[in-house]
């Protein structure tokens, strides 16, 4: 059955730590944390200070999105702070290979991603080497935009070249999930869908409940 992942980055910081456990307590196993430099994209959010400080008290998994440049120089700090698994972007690392290699020496998962202008074929090389690939359904930067449809003919074709490569890397889309479209991105293959403002606008628990009632009426 495929996953909801929260994006922490449409939370309420002043009550973050209670917004935490409202997660946890609606059964979410995955929790997207969203960290942007101010180069890579236009804007920042947070850092390893927050990540260390929220590692403390949750047990969720930490789905680090790193949309920084050369994220290859902080691989270990992010996996000193609490990551589980850390993301990184192709078009912000002027070595895959070396990125790739860099976070592999922890036991961590390693994902790669692709903005909505990047082809599946920029992750192509590195497949068999990593365990998710994650589809930007939006340009990345800001939580709270529409999910391009295009982006969801990405999520198919991944899906269809691990069938056909045997491979087992899981597809995570990212960005514009809510209600009406969950379905639709579940059915073409993704397994872990990211949603920020579907979570945190409004009642945290209910919107929870009904993302995951989608997910189950689609699995
Ligand atoms: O990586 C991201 C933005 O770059 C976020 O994870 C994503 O936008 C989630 O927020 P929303 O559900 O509001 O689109
Ligand atoms: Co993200």
């Amino acid at each position: 059955m495929s996953e909801l992942a929260p994006s922490i980055l449409s939370a309420d910081f002043t009550h973050l730590g209670e917004q935490l456990h409202t997660l946890e307590k609606s059964g979410t196993k995955v929790l997207h944390i969203d960290v942007m430099d101010g180069a890579f994209v236009p804007s920042i959010s947070f850092g390893m200070p927050v990540i260390r400080s929220i590692r403390k008290d949750c047990g969720m998994f930490f789905d680090v999105h790193l949309m920084i440049q050369e994220p290859v120089r902080y691989i270990r700090e992010f996996v000193e702070a609490g990551a589980d698994s850390i993301t990184v972007h192709v078009e912000a690392c002027s070595d895959i290979q070396k990125t790739i290699d860099e976070m592999k020496q922890y036991r961590i998962k390693v994902a790669l991603s692709v903005n909505p202008a990047t082809g599946v074929d920029a992750v192509l090389p590195y497949l068999d080497q990593i365990d998710m690939v994650l589809v930007m359904g939006v340009e990345p930067g800001f939580g709270g935009q529409k999910l391009i449809p295009q982006t969801l003919e990405k999520v198919k074709e991944l899906d269809r070249l691990r069938k056909e490569k045997g491979l087992s890397y899981q597809i995570e889309l990212d960005g514009g999930v809510n209600r009406e479209n969950l379905t639709k991105i579940i059915e073409h293959g993704t397994d872990i869908a990211v949603a920020g403002t579907a979570v945190f606008r409004g009642n945290i628990r209910e919107n929870v409940r009904d993302l995951q009632e989608v997910i189950a009426g689609a699995s």
